[in-house]
């Protein structure tokens, strides 16, 4: 780094609190969830939302259980007002959904934000300034009380016009805008000085806000200051604690997660993190953190790519292909043994017939999501046996013997380390194609079997084409493919030892198929053939034939 990092940049000043009990304690249910997609996410924004991509994504979060959904910033700007008198002109707000409006504290501002409101049956008026230190020295040039006096204007403003409302619950919300940059005893003192003029009592709880406008610290110490804040403020009970982590230090879910072990009660995020600078922090990674620990997240994220569709399409930015959950490679492993482990858990699954997901390097089922298991295994140079078996077997119901499916990967793998690139299922089958079944200087024909025994001994003719010339071998043996071996040797003399031999059906009913895989002495190990036909029988003489042709290439 060219610049000193100690000489320009201050560690964030951690509060003591030394009896901390947030460590201990475990999230056992969500927390009140409220989407700022379209207000915190939209400014942030290079082209702000109009009313259609606002209205395709209100869609979304009402569809998705959201019960609080801030709609925008009405005193901001026409389009923010315009979409909310459209939502409440057309009575697109269901009876459960509360919208929420933010303002600042500014006289023109609140009126014009109730102005916005007028004719919805429920409201949060969100009211902000910023009360960090810096923001009160440099941008605002008041003290602690100036500060305070600013806040109390707005809210008393805000409880007059509440009260003057024709019908329509007001819930107010109060933000220390820049929470995280503010002295903790002066975040308790304005918090309280504004409850106090809102009148926040039990049965008009007031939502107070506690945002990492900008995330300074390590998310241990934001849970820290959340937790005292819980404990100091007066009136706890009257409060509904709200986070609103950022993401400038990438670790606005743990921040947020913390929070509500330290006391939290709502959480505002925004979907796959949308929202200025890094981001408001994820409130889909957070659903489905809480529903992978068992506890239903109360947001339905059941079709994650349509709402990840719908969002990308709104905000116009692209959802990282590693998100979690949501990206599009996060359900696939390219690696070997990472294949291997996920291959083995998807069969004891299905083995133990278990409802609980156990599953090696999947977090979640894809399918809780809407994902399909197809791109579970995708292959590339960086592969194993374990997953071009997966592969072959889910795509084309090869079941490849474990011995062969070694032999087959080192084969994939010169494809994939030849091209450079990830191989498709189908130039996969393709290259099992070319290694195991393409025909070679010797091909059956046909054959036919006698009984010659009543201990199952069976006579056998084949019709062969050998090197282009027609032949006819006979032998006898314990089965077809014993007495086929002893044909071979007998009139041809090749010497053949079967040393594996492995069966089973492709598909159901008449069109089912055989597939047949055998292993014989080679001059070096053991050389596989393979083979496949609607005959059992057919199959395993052509999968001899197929291994000796192999051995003799
Ligand atoms: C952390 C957050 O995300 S907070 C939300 C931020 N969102 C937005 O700002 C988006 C919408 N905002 C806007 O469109 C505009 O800023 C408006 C319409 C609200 C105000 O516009 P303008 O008055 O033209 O300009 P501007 O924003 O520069 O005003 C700054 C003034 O507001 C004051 N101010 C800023 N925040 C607040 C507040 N919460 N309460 C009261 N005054 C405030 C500033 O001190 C400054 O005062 P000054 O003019 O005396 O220096
Ligand atoms: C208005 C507040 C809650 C905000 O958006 C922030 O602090 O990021």
């Amino acid at each position: 780094m060219k610049t000193a990092a100690s000489e320009k940049y201050r560690p964030y000043p951690a509060i003591r609190l030394t009896d901390r009990t947030w460590p201990d304690r475990a999230i056992t249910r969500p927390p009140a969830w409220c989407s700022v997609d379209l207000r915190d996410g939209n400014q942030a924004l290079i082209d702000p939302m109009d009313t259609p991509r606002k209205l395709r994504l209100w869609n979304t979060l009402v569809g998705m259980g959201f019960k609080q959904i801030e709609v925008g910033f009405p005193a901001a700007s026409q389009t923010d007002y315009d979409f909310i008198r459209f939502l409440i002109d057309g009575g697109h707000i269901p009876d459960d959904v509360t919208i929420q409006i933010l303002t600042q504290s500014r006289e023109d501002l609140i009126r014009k934000s109730f102005e916005a409101l007028d004719g919805a049956k429920r409201a949060i008026v969100h009211l902000y300034n910023s009360t960090s230190e810096v923001q009160r020295r440099v941008v605002f040039g008041f003290d602690r009380q100036g500060c305070i006096d600013l806040a109390l204007a707005g809210t008393r403003l805000v409880r007059e016009l509440s009260a003057q409302r024709a019908g329509g619950e007001v819930t107010f919300q109060y933000s220390p805008e820049s929470f995280t940059g503010t002295e903790p005893d002066f975040a308790v003192a304005i918090v309280e000085a504004v409850a106090e003029a809102w009148g926040a009592a039990k049965g008009r709880e007031m939502i107070v806000n506690l945002p990492a406008t900008v995330e300074m610290s390590t998310p241990n110490l934001y849970a820290d200051t959340v937790e005292w804040f819980c404990r100091t403020v007066k009136n706890r009970a009257n409060l509904i604690i709200s986070v609103h982590p950022h993401n400038d230090r990438g670790t606005g879910v743990a921040a947020a997660e913390l929070a509500v072990m330290a006391g939290a009660d709502r959480v505002e995020g925004t979907l796959f993190g949308n929202g200025e600078r890094t981001g408001n922090v994820d409130v889909c990674t957070l659903a489905l953190n809480l529903f992978t620990q068992g506890i239903d997240p109360g947001l339905d994220l059941s079709d994650i790519d349509s709402i990840r569709a719908a969002a990308e399409e709104c905000t116009g930015l692209p959802v990282h292909p590693r998100h979690p959950y949501a990206g599009e490679l996060v359900y696939t492993a390219f690696s070997g043994s990472h294949q291997d482990a996920i291959n083995k858990g998807f069969k004891a699954r299905e083995k133990a017939n278990s409802t609980v997901w156990e599953v090696p390097y999947l977090p979640i089922d894809p399918a809780d999501v809407g994902r399909t298991y197809e791109a579970v295994i995708r292959i590339n140079s960086q592969s194993g046996k374990g997953g071009v078996a997966y592969v072959l077997e889910r795509d084309y119901g090869l079941e490849l013997p474990k011995a062969m499916q070694s032999e087959f990967s080192k084969v994939v793998q010169s494809v994939a380390d030849r091209e450079g690139r990830e191989l498709s299922p189908a130039e996969i089958h393709a290259a099992f194609q070319a290694t195991y079944l393409e025909a070679g200087a010797i091909q059956v024909v046909d054959y036919s079997t006698v009984p010659v025994s009543s201990k199952g001994t069976r006579a056998l003719t084949a019709q062969l084409v050998v090197g282009g010339a027609e032949r006819i071998i006979q032998g006898v043996g314990a089965g077809p493919v014993d007495a086929f071996v002893h044909a071979l040797q007998k009139d041809l003399g090749l010497f053949v030892t079967v040393r594996d031999y492995h069966e089973h059906a492709i598909g159901e009913g008449s069109e089912s198929q055989a597939a047949c895989y055998v292993a014989i002495d080679g001059k070096a190990g053991v050389v596989h053939g393979a083979a496949i036909d609607a005959s059992v029988t057919m199959a395993a003489l052509k999968a001899v034939v197929g291994a000796i042709n192999r051995r003799e290439r």
